[in-house]
Parts: structure tokens; sequence; C-alpha cells
């Protein structure tokens, strides 16, 4: 079985060997070419069973067309706009992602942008969340941002749609399809899939009228995909100095960011949100897995994806942290800061030239990031109060109460 595969999914040498090794009785053999840069090239893909990428390599017609022996594409991310699903069933080839895999780090890197924003300001937010989009990765924000001490509510007409009125009472979330509370929130966090069509699209969710609309002072953050925040809109509301404070992490026109907007954004980022270690390795091990299940080979067990973080120790590091007293939101500011400090990748952004191949630079030797979940908290009698164990969860940390210790 012949693998191409993108040179930036960590383990996938280690996870193709594993395979090759576990096929060998059965007289299969496995072997592995990686692919640098976006594409691959045609003599690579003449010969690939088996495509295994990431969001920057665009799947289409003309790809399949180079690839005879394609059997199997698989993205090891949540987005998949970058493939067209369609082409592939047209030429028998079976596609797979990875639902979910990094929601955590997007979870994270949702927290710590508007924490840093609040340590800035030297106050929390006072107005209402607005999540777009209440799936994986909104969930994961969302959960977060109640822990900081913010109240958060869910827009995403589609789900509301599909609901039965006995689910909508079953709800626990507060999720609905009204966009005028959406526009009147302070914090508004994009996680949306990029749609052009249908019903419900996301292209341009956020346009000129809709940023106009925004109230001053509004935190509008976009972790999903540029083209659901037009840039010129932004444009717009930077020259007639609306006060508002964005932040960026996709760009509409990637991998070239928008160069003008930069001193104006409040922090910018290169399309890592979903870059902790453990959701990248997780994805190509999920890849892997789901490879197995294609070849009817799921007797196979992959090793667990905890014993292949070894080599990253900023992925198993454990962090500590006591207090008698319960914490402040400048305390948990402080922890989320510790762990992932989201000024370190704003700043290599602004610091790089602003070219395309920078921007797929950075992100190729992206920092070994690691998770909240990796966080430990005990304290006081303060930790024995349920709300207090409830919103340390919901930051992903884990609350541990002396009788545990
Ligand atoms: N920046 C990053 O590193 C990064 C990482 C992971 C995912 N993403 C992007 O984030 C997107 C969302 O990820 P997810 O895991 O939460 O996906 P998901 O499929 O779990 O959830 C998406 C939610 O958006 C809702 N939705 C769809 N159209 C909508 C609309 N017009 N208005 C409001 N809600 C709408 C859906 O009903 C669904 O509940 C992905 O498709 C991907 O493009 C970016
Ligand atoms: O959709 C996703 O999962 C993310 O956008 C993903 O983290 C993007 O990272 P890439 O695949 O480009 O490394």
């Amino acid at each position: 079985m012949h693998l191409l595969a993108d040179a930036t999914m960590p383990l996938v040498s280690e996870l193709a060997q594993y395979l090759a090794q576990a096929l060998a009785p059965s007289g299969q053999s496995v072997q592995l070419t990686t692919f640098t840069g976006r594409q691959p090239s045609a003599a690579q893909l003449i010969q690939a069973e088996v495509l295994l990428i990431r969001s920057i390599t665009q799947v289409d017609a003309a790809l399949l067309q180079q690839a005879p022996h394609l059997r199997w594409v698989g993205t090891a991310t949540i987005g998949t706009e970058h493939v067209d699903a369609h082409a592939c069933q047209a030429a028998g080839v079976t596609f797979v992602s990875t639902p979910g895999v990094n929601a955590n780090a997007v979870g994270d890197y949702v927290v710590a942008a508007v924490s840093e924003l609040a340590l800035r300001d030297g106050q929390l937010p006072t107005g209402d969340v607005a999540i777009i989009g209440a799936g994986h990765t909104g969930r994961a924000a969302g959960q977060r941002l109640q822990g900081l001490g913010l109240r958060v509510h869910y827009y995403d007409p589609p789900l509301v749609q599909s609901w039965t009125p006995q689910k909508i009472q079953q709800e626990p979330l507060d999720i609905h399809a009204d966009w005028q509370r959406v526009l009147a929130s302070q914090v508004i966090s994009c996680h949306v899939p990029l749609v052009h069509e249908g019903r419900f699209p996301t292209h341009h969710l956020f346009d000129v009228e809709a940023i106009a609309r925004l109230q001053a002072g509004t935190i509008l953050i976009n972790a999903s995909r540029g083209a659901v925040v037009a840039e010129e809109a932004l444009r717009q509301a930077m020259h007639r100095q609306q006060e508002l404070r964005v932040v960026l992490d996709v760009w509409e026109h990637e991998p070239q960011i928008a160069p003008d907007l930069l001193p104006w954004l409040s922090l910018a980022t290169p399309h890592i949100a979903g870059h902790s270690v453990i959701g990248k390795v997780a994805g190509t091990w999920q890849l892997f897995a789901q490879l197995l299940q294609f070849i009817r080979r799921d007797d196979i067990m992959l090793p667990p994806v905890e014993e292949l973080l070894a080599p990253w120790p900023a992925a198993t590091r454990r962090y500590h942290w006591h207090t008698e007293t319960a914490p402040s939101w400048q305390m948990l500011a402080s922890w989320v800061r510790e762990i992932y400090d989201i000024r370190d990748d704003d700043a290599q952004l602004r610091q790089a030239p602003s070219t395309a191949a920078a921007f797929d630079q950075l992100r190729r030797t992206y920092q070994t990031r690691g998770e909240l979940s990796q966080g430990t908290v005990t304290g006081g009698d303060w930790l024995q109060q349920a709300h207090w164990q409830q919103r340390l969860q919901q930051l992903n940390f884990l609350p541990l109460n002396s009788q545990e210790q």
C-alpha cells in the first residue's frame, strides 16, 4: 500500500512503520512518501493509493485525475472545504476527516485571547459572549469562557431548525437563532464551517453591514475560516475608526494575511488555534485508525495517543497551582497564560514578513503547545464548592481537593 502524506503530520512515519509491521504477517507491504509544501507532485500522486493531508492541500478533480490508484483520502483536520467530496465520490475515492480532533486547542485559544484582552483592560468583558456555531470548537470555547466567569449564549440556526420541541426544552445550553442577540454581544467568537450556499451560508457572515452594527468595544474573534469575516468590512471599520477589538487566527486570503489590518488588530496569529501537540498528533492517529477500518483490519490496535506524546515534553508537562482562597479572574487568566501565552504567537506573526511563504513557514515550524487540561488546581475550602469545581472543569483544568491528592 503506497501512502502519500503531508510531511508536517506528526508521527506519520512512526505510524506508517507500525502499520507496515502489523500488516507484514499477512504479506501486505506499506511504503510511505511525504511531500512538503501545499500540493504533492504529479510524480508522487501517480503511485499513491492513500493520501494523508492537512488543511492546506486542495483535493479536487484535477488532483484526482493525476492519482489513478488513489482509493482513500484522509484529512487530519476538522474543516473539510479544501476537499471536493463530490469529486472524490465520483472517482470512487473514500474521503474521511477527523471531526472535533483539535476542539480543545481551539477552546484554549479563545480563552487565551479573551483573558489576554481582559488583562490589558484590567477587567473582564461585562456583556454577553455570543458563540457562532454550537459544534465541537464552539462548545469548547464557550465552556472555557464560562469558566473564566462570562455569560455565554450560542447562535446556531441550522441546529435549532433541526430540533424537535422536546429537544429544545431539554437542551441545557442557551442555543438560539437570534442574530440581533449576536450583534448586541460584547464578545463574539466564530466557530462555523465555511459554507457558500444553501439556507445557512457562512461566507461573509460578518459583512460590512454586520460589522458596522457591532457595539463599541466588541471583541470579535475568528478562529474558524477566514472568509466568515469579510476582510473588506474590517478594513472599512478600521478606516472609520470603529471601536472594535478584533482577533484573527484565520485570514480571508490565506496564506496571504492582510498587512494593512495588522496594526489595527488586537491579536493576530497564523491559523494555529488548533495546533496543540495533542490536537495534531490525535489527527494523525485518528486517520490511521480510520484507514485500518477501511482496509478491514481494525483488529490491529494502534498505541494509545498518550503513549505517543513522549517526544513533546510541552504536551506531557503538568502544571500545578495552589490557592487557599478562591481564585480571582486575574489568577485564572494568568494560569491560562502560563500554559498558552498567545502573545508569543501574535508577536511572531507581526515580526515575520507579511508574505504567503512566511505564513506557511510559521505554521510549519510552530511551537510545541500544551493544553489547559495539563493544569491541576488544589486549594482550601472554596474548592469543595460545586460551583468552583464546575468552573475549573469548564476551563479544562483538573480540580483536586485535599482528600484526592
Ligand atoms: N483555526 C483553526 O485552527 C481551526 C481548528 C478547527 C476548526 N476550525 C474551523 O472551525 C469550523 C468549526 O469547527 P467545529 O469542530 O466546531 O465544527 P462542527 O461541525 O462541530 O460545528 C459547526 C457548527 O456550526 C453550525 N453552523 C453551520 N452553519 C451555521 C450558520 N450559518 N450560523 C451559525 N451556525 C452554523 C453547525 O450547525 C454546527 O453546529 C471547522 O469547520 C473549521 O473550518 C478552525
Ligand atoms: O480545520 C482544522 O482542523 C484546522 O483549521 C486545522 O488545525 C488547520 O491546520 P492545518 O491542517 O493547516 O495544519
